[in-house]
């Protein structure tokens, strides 16, 4: 587990900053780094096709043992569950499966939510989801709970294709988490998941990419 280091709780941080205007005092000042985003999106499409790829390649029970482990370090980083929300996903394309752990919250008084896409370039929803309650599948054929309101999960939980040293997350590409995260209005623990392999030495890190507080894999 990569731990924040951050220091301050990281429920009580804001992502909220006042408009930067140095562009207009100097007009050579360089507020980003200068990575071009066509070049950033390339090199993203390439880097998601490798690492689900090479992701695909692990058999059913090692997956299984990795993702438990992922589920008891899990625990570790969030600590108590009772009578908080947590976001957890609906595993594809060889994601960490925690759904038995999502249930092993749900017996120790903490509830469970899964995310939905409403549209593309649109923040998910989040709606509370118990084992039972009816599944349909939205966007991307993605299962999602049929009924119930938006919630406000107190702990969302993001499954990585990537992730690198400064907690940041490589995902799908639709920049839901990204955008989901900048409109909260009260900011959640914010966890990837993903396997050790699934390290990579930077996202080359956008004005727009949210890092994770931590980042939880099986190693
Ligand atoms: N299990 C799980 N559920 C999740 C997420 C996740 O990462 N994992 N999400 C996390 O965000 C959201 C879904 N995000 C997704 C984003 C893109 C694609 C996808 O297949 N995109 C196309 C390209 C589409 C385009 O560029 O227009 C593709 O890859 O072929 C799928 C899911 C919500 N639910
Ligand atoms: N807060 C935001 N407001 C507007 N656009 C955003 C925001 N966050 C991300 N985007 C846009 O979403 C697109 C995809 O971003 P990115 O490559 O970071 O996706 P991702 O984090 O890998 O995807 P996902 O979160 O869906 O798994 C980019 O074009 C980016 O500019």
């Amino acid at each position: 587990m990569i731990s924040d280091e951050k220091g301050a709780p990281p429920e009580t941080q804001e992502y909220a900053s006042p408009p930067c205007f140095m562009h207009e005092l100097s007009p050579d000042f360089q507020a980003v780094q200068q990575d071009s985003w066509p070049d950033v999106t390339r090199w993203r499409k390439a880097e998601r096709t490798r690492l689900i790829d090479e992701r695909l390649l692990v058999g059913a029970e090692e997956r299984t043992a990795k993702s438990e482990r992922i589920a008891t370090a899990l625990d570790e980083a969030i600590g108590k569950v009772s009578g908080r929300l947590v976001s957890v996903y609906w595993p594809f394309r060889g994601e960490p499966d925690l759904r038995n752990w999502a249930v092993r919250v749900i017996m120790r008084g903490g509830r469970i939510a899964l995310p939905v896409v409403i549209q593309k370039a649109w923040p998910l929803e989040f709606r509370v989801w118990s084992p039972g309650d009816p599944l349909e599948r939205g966007v991307w054929n993605i299962l999602v709970p049929s009924h119930g309101p938006a919630v406000q999960p107190d702990v969302v939980i993001a499954p990585v294709v990537g992730f690198d040293e400064a907690n940041y997350r490589l995902g799908y590409g639709g920049g839901f988490f990204d955008r989901t995260l900048a409109a909260m209005p009260k900011r959640p623990l914010v966890i990837g998941v993903g396997y050790t392999g699934s390290r990579i030495r930077t996202i080359y890190p956008q004005p727009h990419d949210i890092p994770m507080d931590v980042i939880v894999t099986d190693e």
